[in-house]
């Protein structure tokens, strides 16, 4: 059995995976904790790996103190940055245990893996490119984590191809074209009733190509919360992306 302690647990997602991880059959629950909680009553004694999902702005400091504590950790808090990544290797380097592991997925939902991994695919074959993200009105941040790695992933793949920027004849915007993320404009819709759906736009003369993920409800996330769980600890150190544990 996998001792799983979730961090975060009172939240939506949280909540979602202390179902998750009572339901599996090779998963127990050790520690549900939430904000106010000790974190450091999580050990190796009692947890193989930890699963957070909070808030962006707590959630670096989350995983620092859980690499200090000896334990593997599945990420799925959005607001990841080359910085904050690189205090993540850091930490790593000198954990307590040589083979310790941390693994961050901006989506764990295998339609939106498949939607990054196809945008990866077909971006060089088309001039334009946006991406459109919705979600539910709860949401803090914007444009969501998913997005901005959508964003970079049809980012790489045009910079690879030599493709010119997007065309885009904007003289004036007072905003709504979007957050601009590596060259890609990201647009974000919260609208009650929406919960997690994203939507790749590729464009040339005369032709689209649109692929959309749609993420009813959160149980979507489940099976790749515990897909990370079985296989963060064979990856030692950072791993992001739940297509790193797929046969893509
Ligand atoms: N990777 C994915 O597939 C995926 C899917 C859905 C949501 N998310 C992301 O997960 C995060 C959480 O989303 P949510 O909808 O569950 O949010 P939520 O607001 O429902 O839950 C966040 C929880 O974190 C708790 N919290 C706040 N500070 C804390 C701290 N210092 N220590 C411990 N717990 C703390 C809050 O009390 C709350 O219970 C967001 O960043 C969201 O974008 C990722
Ligand atoms: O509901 C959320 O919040 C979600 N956040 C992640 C993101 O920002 O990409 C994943 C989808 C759901």
């Amino acid at each position: 059995m996998i001792k799983v302690s979730v961090v975060g647990a009172k939240g939506r997602m949280g909540g979602n995976v202390v179902g998750a991880v009572n339901d599996a059959a090779d998963t127990e629950l050790a520690l549900a904790l939430d904000a106010g909680d000790d974190l450091t009553r999580i050990t190796p004694e009692n947890t193989d790996v930890v699963v957070e999902f909070t808030v962006p702005s707590v959630s670096l400091d989350n995983v620092l103190t859980l690499i200090g504590q000896g334990v593997d950790v599945v990420v799925g808090t959005t607001g990841w940055t080359d910085e904050k990544l690189d205090q993540v290797r850091t930490a790593l380097a000198s954990a307590p245990r040589e083979d310790q592991a941390v693994f961050i997925a901006p989506n764990f939902a295998i339609s939106a893996v498949l939607t990054d991994y196809f945008a990866g695919i077909a971006a060089k074959y088309f001039e334009s490119a946006e991406v459109v993200e919705m979600h539910h009105p709860n949401k803090v941040d914007a444009p969501s984590g998913t997005a901005i790695h959508t964003a970079h992933t049809i980012a790489e793949a045009r910079k690879a191809a030599g493709l010119a920027p997007v065309p885009d004849a904007t003289e004036t915007d007072g905003g709504s074209r979007g957050q601009v993320v590596d060259g890609i404009h990201v647009h974000a819709v919260r609208l009650r009733g929406l919960n997690a759906h994203e939507e790749v736009l590729l464009g040339n003369p005369g032709e689209q190509l649109v692929i959309r993920s749609d993420c009813f409800d959160r149980g979507s996330f489940m099976p790749g919360v515990l897909l990370a769980v079985r296989n963060v600890s064979s990856h030692p150190g950072l791993t992001i992306g739940l297509d790193n544990f797929l046969s893509l």
